[in-house]
């Protein structure tokens, strides 16, 4: 955690999720409620095809909706993509770019990257960037490397600690239920908490620093306690309301 920050924990649907699970959706919106509400936001984002919707089932909720991509363009002929803006006009309030899933099946560069987050500024969206290395590049020592590069690459110019979030996912972690030891992840951590505070300053030292790989409600207490990690960015356990909601909730006793 860092001190006066307020945590974030969002779950990435990623290609899954069906007009049913529109349900799990309705059971996250109520549970999360103030008091932890207040202290800790929430945030789902499911398919482009549920967003409409689902913002629809969350107007009474403090739980927040997001879209996983948008393109780089405000509009035009770019068959298959949405906009930052039509995400902000279906009262989605985040977009997550640069995923390495997005990087891999797309060819995403950096440079695209953060093309895409300043589309997302320019619509009011906060932009959550994924960044990470590959186990090839942590076995050979690369990993502090690869997440500096990235950051300076995929990270705008005009970052704020409002319109940006920071999503660390160890592409080794994300789904194989292998995660970093607490001391690795809060190496990286310190690491680029370090990086933006020398580039953006305050806004650095207050941007929110997502862990990601393998969340779940048995780790979560751990993973979120760690120093610098503001939050976790969850794919598979942010499927069941249930899962999510757990390790939403390790924060009651984080924050006790
Ligand atoms: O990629 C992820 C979230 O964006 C992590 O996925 P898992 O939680 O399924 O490992």
């Amino acid at each position: 955690m860092t001190p006066d920050v307020r945590p974030l924990v969002a779950g990435n649907w990623k290609m899954n999720g069906m007009r049913a699970s529109l349900d799990q959706i309705k059971m996250i919106a109520e549970g999360v409620r103030p008091p932890l509400s207040d202290k800790v936001e929430a945030l789902i984002c499911p398919p482009a095809t549920l967003l409409y919707v689902a913002t629809a089932l969350c107007t009474d909720s403090p739980l927040a909706i997001g879209a996983q991509d948008c393109h780089q363009n405000p509009s035009g002929a770019h068959t298959g993509d949405i906009s930052a803006e039509m995400i902000a006009d279906c009262f989605g309030t985040y977009v997550i770019v640069g995923h390495s899933e997005r990087r891999t099946d797309h060819a995403e560069t950096d440079h695209l990257v953060r093309a895409k987050a300043e589309a997302a500024f320019v619509a009011g969206l906060t932009a959550i960037i994924c960044i990470g290395e590959t186990a090839d590049e942590r076995r050979t020592g690369q990993a502090l490397d690869v997440i500096k590069r990235q950051l300076s690459a995929s990270v705008p110019d005009g970052a704020t600690a409002k319109s940006t979030v920071i999503a660390y996912e160890p592409i080794w972690a994300i789904g194989t239920g292998v995660t970093p030891t607490s001391a690795d992840v809060e190496k990286a951590h310190a690491f680029m908490r370090a990086e933006l505070a020398a580039r953006f300053g305050d806004e650095g030292r207050k941007m929110r620093l997502l862990y990601g790989g393998s969340v779940k409600p048995a780790n979560a207490h751990e993973l979120m306690g760690v120093a610098n990690v503001d939050g976790a960015l969850i794919g598979g356990a942010s499927l069941k309301a249930a899962d999510f909601l757990a390790i939403y909730r390790a924060y009651e006793a984080l924050l006790a």
